[in-house]
């Protein structure tokens, strides 16, 4: 409550008379609040407000006056709490809204400053949060009012929580007054200052969700009784609808979710199916919890346990999408593979004296093992292809082993599944089932199998060296020129050369593009094994081509181990020829050679070769004369040769393991073939240590 000092009440008399007189223009809240505001503010506050709200020039006397006035009652503001001697100030009641800018209503309120003694003014100023609505006609006339009228502040007033007159038009759009509704015809923002009733813009109805506005609700009295019975029904009607959704909606989990036979939605078929499909999601989810997948990360030094959830989420979650369980799971796979599996190893069988290292004697302390034993074997890397040919090897060696003996008849394919022991370099030792996919041709092993036997995949590049260093001390070779440009260099490989010729083509022969048997046509095999390197002979078409038609195999490249043999040959050919021969011009005879394609054939004990000229290379190489280098290994040969194609005419070479023939310069184009393979005449040492078959190794180098 506010108490009004004498100087307040005058204060706000003489504001409401210049209200009156239209010198402002302030209803009568505005008015009490700003007396109100007034009262508790020091003077020179009070001035300044007064001055800023009324303006100076317009109300200088009463600003004066009123501060006259406090001056001399002691410059006291008013006071909460009860009345101490002093006036207070009565809510005028009035019969016309004090508005802004109406100076008919202003000149027809009635306010009234009572007297303290006479009738108490109070301005309750408690307002708090809520909008506080003046009521916009008072039936009590002047002197009647009630004593509760509200007093305001204009902060208050400002901010819109005071209602001056219901339904007055307000442009506050909801800010400072509450947001009623929009107007269902034009939009507009309807506030609690303007309220229901017509729109103020418009005029359309504007009524708030469940409104009573006007009495509407109840307004209709039926005049009969059928009236009201439709009325009734009406309302039945319509609550029916507001209703609806919610009465109708069943959740029935049982039927959507779990009672497959008794639900309703589901035809007979689809039962069946989704019966099936959950059958066979069990039987999946019983597999799959006996199933362990453990990943081993040999290079990480892990093993990991992996449960196949990724699968489970997909089997489960798409029972009603169809599909098999193998089908889903295959699709869930394809989406996610296992992170953890090693994908592709590299399976290596070491040999002692390869690039692991010397080996140990305990496989369970070797670094890189090499007593391997029954499928056993090293991993290398973590990465292969299946047509690798280490893993052609690894599964060669393997199933020989299953066999436990020789293997007379041409090198079986892989079995699919294999379980291997892997060693890692780290000792870690493991279980593992393997996939090999079979090769289209099969393969030709020119070596048989021997318990224990190791051969060597990757010789270092050491152990290459210490090959041709041996190959220059070994040789005690002697060389012949059997014809212009065609020499012998008798026993010119190697002991250990051959064994690694023939461990290499071994290695390379069971790989793809490796040995097989060709034929010129249907019916006509050739009567040697043959695999090509660097390009591939076609015997069809008596070409060179990318890849061998039999199986679309690419060739291999030729092993820099051989390209650097043919070149050592040539030089000590051509030093040969130079001593033998010293008038030629040695470079015409034997011109400079850079083999791309190598030969590479195996003739058993009945293998043999018709009299022919090499004359597939190109049409330059031929007529430079560039020498064909031919390598024997193994049984030997009875090696014809001559100008025409003659047998009867040709002359015979014995050609022994180890001895090299080369023909260039003049003689590039004679005719040679093989008539007889020299059965058991192959190096005793040569079969020992690699286990060549019965038979012959020969690589004839060429430039295209
Ligand atoms: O085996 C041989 O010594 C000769 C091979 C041959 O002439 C050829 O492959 O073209
Ligand atoms: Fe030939």
């Amino acid at each position: 409550m506010i108490i009004l000092s004498g100087a307040g009440t005058w204060l706000q008399k003489s504001l409401l008379d210049e209200c009156r007189n239209g010198t402002i223009q302030f209803d009568a809240d505005v008015v009490n609040s700003l007396v109100s505001y007034c009262e508790r503010a020091p003077p020179s506050d009070a001035k300044e407000y007064l001055s800023n709200m009324i303006g100076e020039r317009n109300c200088e006397d009463i600003i004066a006056g009123y501060l006259q006035r406090r001056e001399a009652q002691g410059d006291r503001g008013v006071e909460d709490g009860p009345h101490n001697g002093m006036q207070i100030y009565v809510k005028p009641q009035t019969n016309e809204v004090w508005s802004a800018g109406s100076k008919r209503n202003m000149r027809n309120s009635q306010t009234r400053v009572l007297d303290s003694s006479s009738d108490s003014s109070v301005i309750d100023a408690s307002i708090g949060g809520e909008t506080t609505e003046i009521p916009p006609k008072s039936k009590s006339g002047p002197g009647k009012g009630k004593k509760t009228g509200k007093g305001i502040s204009l902060a208050e007033a400002t901010e819109g929580k005071i209602i001056m007159a219901r339904g007055a038009p307000c442009q506050c759009q909801a800010t400072r007054h509450k947001l009623v509704t929009n107007c269902l015809s034009c939009g507009r923002i309807v506030c609690a200052q303007e309220g229901e009733g017509p729109c103020n813009f418009c005029g359309a109805l504007v009524l708030k969700e469940g409104s009573t506005y006007a009495g509407l609700e109840g307004s209709i009295v039926p005049r009969s009784d059928s009236e009201a019975a439709a009325q009734a029904f009406k309302d039945r009607l319509v609550e029916y609808g507001r209703t609806s959704s919610q009465r109708t909606t069943v959740i029935d989990d049982q039927s959507d979710y779990f009672q497959v036979d008794e639900n309703a939605w589901l035809s007979e078929e689809e039962k069946r199916a989704i019966l099936k499909r959950q059958e066979e999601a069990q039987l999946a989810e019983e597999a799959r919890k006996k199933k362990v997948v453990v990943s081993i990360d040999l290079l990480g030094r892990k093993v990991v346990m992996a449960n196949d959830t990724e699968n489970d989420v997909c089997i489960n979650t798409s029972i009603l999408d169809g599909g098999t369980v193998a089908e889903r799971s295959t699709a869930a796979a394809r989406i996610k593979p296992n992170p953890y599996i090693l994908e592709n190893p590299v399976f290596v069988i070491p040999q002692q004296h390869n690039e692991f290292g010397p080996a140990s004697k305990s496989r369970r302390s070797a670094r890189g093992p090499s007593n391997l034993h029954r499928n056993e074997a090293f991993i290398k890397t973590g990465r292969v292809q299946h047509d690798d040919p280490f893993v052609y090897v690894l599964n060669t060696n393997m199933a020989e082993r299953d066999n436990e003996g020789m293997i007379n008849t041409a090198w079986k394919t892989p079995k699919t599944k294999e379980r291997l022991n892997l060693f890692s370099n780290e000792d870690t030792e493991c279980m593992l089932d393997f996939e090999v996919k079979e090769s289209e041709a099969s393969a030709f092993d020119i070596c048989a199998p021997q318990q224990g036997k190791k051969f060597s995949l990757s010789p270092s590049l050491l152990a290459e060296k210490q090959a041709q260093r041996s190959q220059r001390i070994e040789t005690s070779s002697a060389t012949s020129i059997l014809m212009p440009g065609v020499v012998l260099l008798k026993r010119w490989l190697s002991k250990d050369i051959q064994v690694e010729i023939v461990e290499r083509c071994r290695y390379l022969g069971i790989g793809p593009g490796g040995f097989y048997q060709p034929s010129y046509g249907a019916e006509s095999k050739m009567h040697l094994y043959m695999m090509c390197l660097g390009m591939q002979w076609e015997p069809t078409t008596k070409s060179y081509e990318k890849k061998r038609s039999v199986d679309d195999a690419s060739p291999p490249g030729i092993p820099p181990l051989f390209e650097s043999l043919v070149a050592q040959c040539l030089r000590d050919v051509r030093h040969a020829y130079a001593v033998e021969d010293s008038c030629s011009n040695i470079l015409e005879t034997i011109p400079e050679m850079h083999p791309n394609i190598c030969l590479v054939n195996f003739y058993e004990r009945s293998g043999k070769l018709g009299l022919h000229q090499d004359r597939d290379e190109s049409l330059e190489s031929r007529q430079q004369g560039i020498p064909v280098v031919s390598f024997s290994i193994g049984d030997s040969a009875e090696f014809i040769y001559g100008i025409e194609r003659d047998v009867d005419l040709a002359d015979t070479v014995i050609l022994e393991s180890g001895d090299v023939l080369i023909f260039g310069g003049p003689s590039r184009m004679i005719y040679h073939g093989i008539l007889s393979i020299l059965p058991q005449t192959a190096p005793s040492w040569l079969i020992e240590r690699t286990n060549l078959r019965p038979g012959r190794l020969n690589l004839t180098f060429r430039q295209f």
